[in-house]
């Protein structure tokens, strides 16, 4: 795709949400978001329960609709396609709730992902060379977040942590430009948490990461920007030691003697 040139003519951002605004009735979720995520972005979306992170990746990923604003891909506005074209396009989410095949393999939940995105999902029969390609892609996959040695498992017997490493290569499977981590650790136990940093600390490099979870060690271990949101609206952003120091987040999100202090 030919490159499209910001209004300020500097490269556009691989991802670019300007004046979001979303309501369901009466009760306004998403007020004015406008969020910028550049090529190797590792940012992390914060915020207290009901503070608007899912209704913003909904907004993100075309699931929701805004009421006013856009989403722009590499400078492209999708603010009007639908998840399956954003998917397509390169905007790739992952679930708080697990969305694997428990029945398939490891190798064979993220041979889907590969089929579905050639368009090959429902063929019978692929030729050699098809086939080849689509092996070499799902070992690129399982290869990137080091599991390739878990291939023949049956993805609903591995533990936990596990079956979100295997999410996370589905989500890679589909060759994203932007990947939109939704609560990767949620109910994972701790002694599993560690594998989940390791793998999304893993990610390429080019990537654009947007993690939104609860656990602060990993938000704070991952992220290179952190954006927070109160009330629908971004209440702060700036670097870990930024937003670590920011005495206001402190008071409003983590508590007086809050976590982001110990950071
Ligand atoms: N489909 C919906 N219809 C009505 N209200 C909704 C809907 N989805 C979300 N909300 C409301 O919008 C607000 C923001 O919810 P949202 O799930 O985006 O917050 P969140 O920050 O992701 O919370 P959590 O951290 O608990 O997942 C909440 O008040 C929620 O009740």
């Amino acid at each position: 795709m030919a490159s499209i040139e910001s209004t300020n003519g500097s490269t556009p951002h691989r991802l670019e949400a300007t004046g979001l605004c979303k309501a369901f009735g009466g009760l306004q979720v998403t007020r004015d978001v406008s969020l910028a995520l550049p090529a190797g972005a590792r940012t992390a979306l914060i915020g207290p329960n009901g503070a608007g992170k899912t209704t913003l990746v909904n907004l993100l990923g075309g699931v929701l609709r805004a009421s006013a604003g856009n989403v722009r891909l590499d400078g492209e506005d999708v603010s009007e396609w639908n998840p399956a074209q954003r998917a397509r396009s390169g905007i790739v989410r992952t679930f708080q709730i697990n969305r694997v095949f428990k029945e398939l393999s490891v190798h064979d939940n993220v041979r889907c992902a590969v089929l579905h995105r050639h368009g090959l999902a429902r063929r019978v029969w692929l030729s050699r060379s098809q086939r080849a390609q689509v092996d070499a892609e799902v070992d690129e996959a399982l290869g990137s977040l080091r599991i390739q040695g878990q291939a023949r498992r049956i993805t609903g017997q591995m533990a936990l942590g596990e079956q979100r490493l295997v999410e996370i290569a589905l989500a890679l499977a589909m060759k994203p430009r932007v990947l939109l981590l939704d609560e990767p650790a949620a109910g994972v136990p701790e002694s599993e948490s560690g594998r989940i940093l390791e793998a999304v600390e893993r990610l390429p490099g080019d990537l654009a990461v947007l993690l939104i979870e609860h656990d602060m060690d990993l938000v704070f271990r991952f992220a290179r920007d952190i954006v927070v949101m109160v009330q629908g609206a971004v209440f702060a952003r700036g670097t870990p030691a930024e937003i670590a120091a920011n005495e206001a987040v402190r008071e409003i999100y983590f508590g007086r003697s809050g976590h982001a202090g110990g950071h």
